[in-house]
């Protein structure tokens, strides 16, 4: 960090179905010049499966197996999300312009709430054993040390909205492998983004994530088609990443 042209990398946080793809839309329009990372959930709807050199079994749908068998499959989704997530915080954005970085990078989620929400409520309601929450804990660990200051991130933004609004959002988006979430289900992912992001009491084992500013955007309203209200949320965000800016990478004189 603090190395002039580097971005500032912010992640987008969020229970299910409170909006964080049409926020990062709405990014998009506003902040053009920023590069937005979108979850990569296609892959996990789309795992190639392998087989033999004789026979492929064509692809597994990873999302619709953990909803459907979580106590079978929820260790081999966290291994799975968690990769793709590091993949694509690792991988270089494209250029904007020969020698002109972008200035603020934002990634639809995290390898931290990959943890400290989903992966951490999966154990709490028993679908990790704690065998599997001990492996996913010590390689998560490990791997996030080594690489130090490529893995870290400078700020969240963190949507908030009652699990209740999020049932309805997601009841109207209908995915299918998400039919059978109940309110329950999202009652206690509200509680994990509160206890890390809000409440601080959720133990986080890296000291730069731990301290890491966090900006609360209520959008429990409707801000889809509301353009007052999208232009406060947007001037929030810009005013957070001007002042994370000058705060952590002090040397970059590059604007937003
Ligand atoms: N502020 C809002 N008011 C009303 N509806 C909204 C709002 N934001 C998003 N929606 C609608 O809610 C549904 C879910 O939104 P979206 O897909 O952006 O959620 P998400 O947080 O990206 O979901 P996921 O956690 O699955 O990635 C969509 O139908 C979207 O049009
Ligand atoms: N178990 C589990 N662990 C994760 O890290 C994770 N990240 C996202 N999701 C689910 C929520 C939406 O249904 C869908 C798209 O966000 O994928 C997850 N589920």
């Amino acid at each position: 960090m603090g190395r002039c042209g580097a971005a500032l990398c912010l992640a987008l946080e969020g229970n299910i179905a409170v909006g964080k793809s049409t926020f990062l839309k709405l990014l998009g329009a506003t902040f053009p010049e920023w590069h937005l990372v979108t979850e990569p959930v296609a892959q996990w709807q789309k795992v190639p499966a392998g087989g033999t050199a004789e026979a492929s079994v064509g692809s597994a749908n990873l999302l619709q197996m953990m909803y459907q068998e979580p106590a079978r499959w929820s260790y081999t989704f966290q291994t799975f999300s968690c990769l793709s997530r590091l993949k694509a915080m690792l991988e270089l954005p494209p250029e904007r312009f020969p020698g002109t970085p972008h200035p603020v990078r934002v990634f639809e989620r995290s390898i931290y709430s990959d943890r400290y929400v989903f992966a951490k409520n999966l154990f709490e309601a028993g679908h990790l054993q704690p065998l599997e929450w001990a492996i996913y804990q010590d390689w998560h660990g490990f791997l996030l040390r080594q690489l130090g200051p490529r893995a870290a991130l400078h700020g969240f933004l963190y949507l908030r909205a009652m699990p209740r609004t999020c049932l309805e959002r997601l009841r109207r988006r209908a995915r299918s492998e998400e039919g059978g979430i109940q309110l329950g289900y999202l009652q206690q992912l509200h509680g994990q983004h509160e206890r890390w992001l809000v409440e601080k009491t959720t133990e986080v084992h890296f000291a730069d994530v731990k301290h890491a500013p966090v900006l609360v955007l209520d959008v429990d309203k409707d801000f889809e088609h509301d353009a007052a209200a999208q232009g406060v949320l947007m001037a929030q965000v810009e005013a957070f990443a001007t002042a994370l800016r000058a705060q952590t990478l002090p040397s970059c004189p590059n604007p937003l």
